[in-house]
C-alpha cells in the first residue's frame, strides 16, 4: 500500500469542507480510511475528524489580534506559522504511509491565500516531493452553469496547474442541484461552448448577438483553454448524495499513476536543477563571505586546495544604490482625513496587541525561525568555521 494525497483546493463556498467530509464517510465505509489534515485555520467547525488540524497549534483569533491583521492576512500568517513545522507533519505523516491509502487535505476557503502564498507552495512542495500528490479542485457546478463564470473558474485552476505542477482531476460538485454534463459537453466540444458563448445573455445582452468585445476575448481564451483540458481528468460528484465518489477515486489512482510516470521525473529533474543553482549560489556567497571578511590571497589560494574556488570579482548585489533608504515606504500623514466607522476605545474592536500573548508567538517564531535556519544553512555555517579554524 503506497500513500497518495489529495490536496481539495477551491473557490470559497465551493463545497471543500462538506466533499471532505463525504470523502472520508465514504473511504471509512470501505473500510480504508484516509489520514486527515485541516488547513484552514479560520473555520469554526470542522465536520470530520482531523487527524492533524492547524488550529491545534495556531490560534487564528490570536494571530489578528497580536499582528494586528485583517482576515485574509491572519490566515497567510498563520501557514507561515503552520509551514515552519511542516518537517514535523511530513513525519508524521510519513510514519503512517504504511497503514493509509490516501491522505486528504482541505484548504483554506480564501483560495487566494493558499495558492499564491510562500508557505502554500513550501506546503505542496513537501508533500509532493514526499508523497504522490493530486490537486482536486472543487468546482461549484450550478454557480459555473454560465459561460464567462465557467471560463474564469477554469483560468485559475489552469494557473494552479502551472503553478504547482501537478496532476489536477476538476471535481464538479453539487451536481444533486444541477448535472455536470454541460461542463463536460463545453470542456470537450468547442463548439458547443461557442454557442453557448453566442447565446449568452450576460455577455450580449437580450439579444444574444455574440458580436461584443468580451465574446471575442472569451472565445480566443476558450481555445486556449483547450489544452488546459486534455491534460484534466474530472468527475461530477455531490457531497450530499456521495454520488460519483466511486468515479473520483478511480480519477485518483490514475492520476497517481501519471504522477509516477511523469511528473515525478519531471519534478526529480527540477529539483536537481535547483540543488545546483542553490549549490552554485552557495559557493558564491561563501567567496562573498571570505572577501568581505578580508581574508588574504594566501588563505584563499590555501583554500583552492580545498576544492573551494574563490572568485575575488564576486560583489555583494543589493537592489539598493548606495546612499538609498532601506526601501521601506514611509507612512503618509493622515492629513486631517476624517476616519469613519472607527472603533477607538473598544480593545475588542481595535485589535490592540496583547501583551501577554505576544511573547508566547514571537517566542514560537523564534524557536522555527532558528531551528530552520539551523538545517538550511548549517553546511554553510560548518565551512566558514573550517575556513576560519584554517
Ligand atoms: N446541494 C449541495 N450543497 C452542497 C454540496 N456540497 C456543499 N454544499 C453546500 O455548499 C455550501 C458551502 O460548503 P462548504 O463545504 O462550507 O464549502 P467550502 O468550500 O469548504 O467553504 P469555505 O471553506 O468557507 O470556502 C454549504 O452550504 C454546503 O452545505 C453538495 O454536494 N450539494
Amino acid at each position: 500500500m503506497t500513500l497518495s494525497t489529495v490536496i481539495c483546493i477551491g473557490m470559497a463556498g465551493s463545497g471543500k469542507t462538506t466533499f471532505m467530509q463525504r470523502l472520508n464517510s465514504h473511504l471509512r465505509a470501505k473500510k480504508t480510511p484516509p489520514y486527515v489534515i485541516n488547513l484552514d485555520p479560520a473555520v469554526l467547525n470542522v465536520p470530520y475528524g482531523a487527524n492533524i488540524d492547524i488550529r491545534d497549534s495556531i490560534k487564528y483569533k490570536k494571530v489578528m489580534e497580536n499582528y494586528q491583521l485583517g482576515p485574509n492576512g491572519a490566515i497567510v500568517t498563520s501557514l507561515n506559522l503552520f509551514s515552519t513545522k511542516i518537517d514535523q507533519v511530513i513525519g508524521l505523516v510519513e510514519k503512517k504511509k504504511d497503514d493509509y491509502e490516501h491522505c486528504i487535505i482541505d484548504t483554506p476557503g480564501q483560495i487566494e491565500c493558499f495558492v499564491w502564498s510562500a508557505s502554500g507552495s513550501i506546503i505542496t512542495e513537501s508533500f509532493a516531493s514526499t508523497f504522490p500528490t493530486v490537486i482536486a479542485y472543487i468546482v461549484d457546478t450550478p454557480r459555473n452553469s454560465s459561460p464567462t463564470t465557467f471560463m474564469s473558474n477554469m483560468l485559475y485552476a489552469c494557473s494552479i496547474l502551472y503553478k504547482t505542477k501537478l496532476p489536477m482531476i476538476i471535481v464538479f460538485n453539487k451536481t444533486d442541484v444541477k448535472k455536470e454534463d454541460f461542463a463536460k459537453e463545453w470542456m470537450t466540444d468547442f463548439e458547443s461552448f461557442q454557442a453557448a458563448i453566442r447565446d449568452d445573455q450576460e455577455l450580449n445582452g437580450d439579444l444574444g448577438m455574440g458580436s461584443g468585445y468580451m465574446s471575442s476575448l472569451v472565445n480566443s481564451m476558450s481555445l486556449m483553454l483547450e489544452e488546459f483540458y486534455s491534460q484534466l481528468d474530472m468527475v461530477g460528484v455531490s457531497s450530499y448524495t456521495g454520488d460519483g465518489f466511486d468515479n473520483f477515486l478511480d480519477a485518483v489512482d490514475d492520476k497517481v499513476k501519471e504522477y509516477e510516470e511523469f511528473y515525478k521525473a519531471e519534478r526529480d529533474r527540477i529539483l536537481k536543477e535547483k540543488e545546483e543553482k542553490e549549490k552554485d549560489r552557495k559557493e558564491k556567497s561563501l567567496n562573498g563571505l571570505m572577501k568581505d571578511l578580508g581574508l588574504s590571497d594566501a588563505q584563499k589560494k590555501h583554500n583552492h586546495t580545498d576544492g573551494h574556488e574563490s572568485d575575488s570579482s564576486i560583489e555583494v548585489i543589493s537592489d539598493l544604490e548606495e546612499g538609498e533608504d532601506d526601501g521601506i515606504v514611509a507612512r503618509d500623514e493622515d492629513e486631517g482625513v476624517e476616519r469613519e466607522y472607527t472603533f477607538a476605545g473598544d480593545e475588542r474592536m481595535t485589535g490592540e496587541v496583547n501583551e501577554d500573548a505576544t511573547p508566547d508567538l514571537q517566542k514560537r517564531y523564534a524557536e522555527a525561525l532558528a531551528s530552520t535556519a539551523k538545517t538550511a544553512s548549517s553546511q554553510t555555517a560548518e565551512n566558514i568555521a573550517r575556513y576560519i579554524r584554517e
